[in-house]
């Protein structure tokens, strides 16, 4: 049975009458990764400061690390770390400083604070930094320092609020390694980002945001298995082979200059094994098959844009019961379904 690290279910947060987060359930596997994605103002920040309980919500149930966020605040808070839009480095006092005031606030002795900070600072590649104000370092490394900070307490859970907005490549690059070893320690990642790529890099599950609602849910695969578009491609060298297998399979779409015929398919598997077996029946054989799936970008599009699929949600089960956790949900809409 799935270990949840975080378990919510209806969610709700309004400011106003604006209505922010309108029934969100959400479930993190313990040592996982989990990306919310959401285009600007979807409330993907709300969402983060709820479950780290910086704002209380105004309806819904959520359990952090295993503890009741109406009940045990406190035991959340011991539990996770958080690194926001809004950093926690202090630009006035060194890297150093930094790390050992965190370790004064987690009451570490001294002597085992600067242990931890030394460790962290050479972690995150800040030993040579460590004597420097933190206004005179680069982005990234303000990034690395204040995941390094928020370690010092060893949480189990962090929450990643957009850690990559405004790096360079080779910066986010870094924070993606940063990320994964994270996790190989077991630790359980919430990430918020606006980079589709960071999230499918990542994530093992995503979860899009739009209109206060989860809009879709699940693996980078399975989501864009939710969206049209999808296609196998089959490349033929000789084109007395491309012209007879043109003729075989009426229905796929023909490119006579570069001897493909492109074929619409979700990518599953059943469905690739069907056109397989269709392709032996016809006696077609290509010189190459490549299989075509959306990118996250075009699910992104879709789910949040005007002409959006349906809800997800609507059509598969979502545990209710945070005590009684289901599976994760799968993708199981076709691309029927979808269209
Ligand atoms: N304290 C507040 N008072 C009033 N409205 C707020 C407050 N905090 C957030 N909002 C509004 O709630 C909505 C969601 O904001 P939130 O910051 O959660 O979105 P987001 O998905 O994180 O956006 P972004 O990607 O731009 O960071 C926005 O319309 C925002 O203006």
């Amino acid at each position: 049975m799935t270990t949840w690290a975080i378990a919510a279910n209806g969610l709700r947060k309004s400011y106003g009458d604006k209505t922010v987060l309108d029934g969100v359930d959400l479930h993190v596997a313990a040592g996982s990764v989990f990306a919310l994605l959401g285009p600007n103002g979807a409330g993907k920040t709300t969402a983060v400061k709820i479950l780290s309980t910086l704002i209380s919500a105004d309806g819904g149930r959520a359990q952090v690390g295993g503890h009741d966020l109406a009940t045990g605040a406190q035991a959340v808070r011991a539990a996770i770390g958080v690194t926001g839009q809004f950093s926690a480095v202090d630009g006035l006092i060194t890297g150093e400083e930094n790390m050992l005031l965190m370790a004064d606030l987690h009451h570490l002795p001294r002597s085992e604070g600067r242990r931890v900070a030394a460790e962290l600072l050479e972690r995150f590649d800040l030993t040579e930094a460590a004597h420097k104000p933190a206004s005179t370092y680069s982005g990234g490394m303000k990034r690395r320092l204040d995941i390094a900070m928020t370690l010092v307490g060893d949480p189990r859970i962090i929450f990643l609020d957009e850690p990559t907005t405004g790096l360079d490549p080779r910066s986010r690059h870094t924070m993606w390694q940063i990320i994964r070893e994270l996790v190989t320690g077991g630790v359980t990642v919430f990430l918020t980002t606006q980079y589709l790529e960071e999230a499918d890099e990542l994530a093992d599950r995503i979860a899009v945001l739009n209109d206060g609602k989860i809009a879709a849910e699940g693996t980078a695969e399975e989501l864009k298995r939710l969206i049209p578009g999808g296609h196998i491609r089959l490349r033929f060298t000789d084109p007395a082979a491309y012209r007879a297998a043109a003729a075989a399979l009426g229905e796929a779409a023909p490119d006579d200059d570069a001897l493909t015929l492109q074929l619409p398919s979700d990518g599953s598997q059943r469905e690739l094994r069907s056109i397989l077996d269709w392709l032996d029946s016809t006696g077609v054989e290509a010189d190459e098959l490549t299989v075509h799936t959306p990118d996250l970008d075009d699910v992104f599009f879709a789910l949040t844009g005007d002409a959006r699929i349906p809800h997800q949600t609507d059509q598969t089960s979502q545990p209710n019961d945070i005590n009684e956790p289901a599976q994760p949900t799968q993708a199981t809409q076709s691309k029927e379904n979808a269209r």
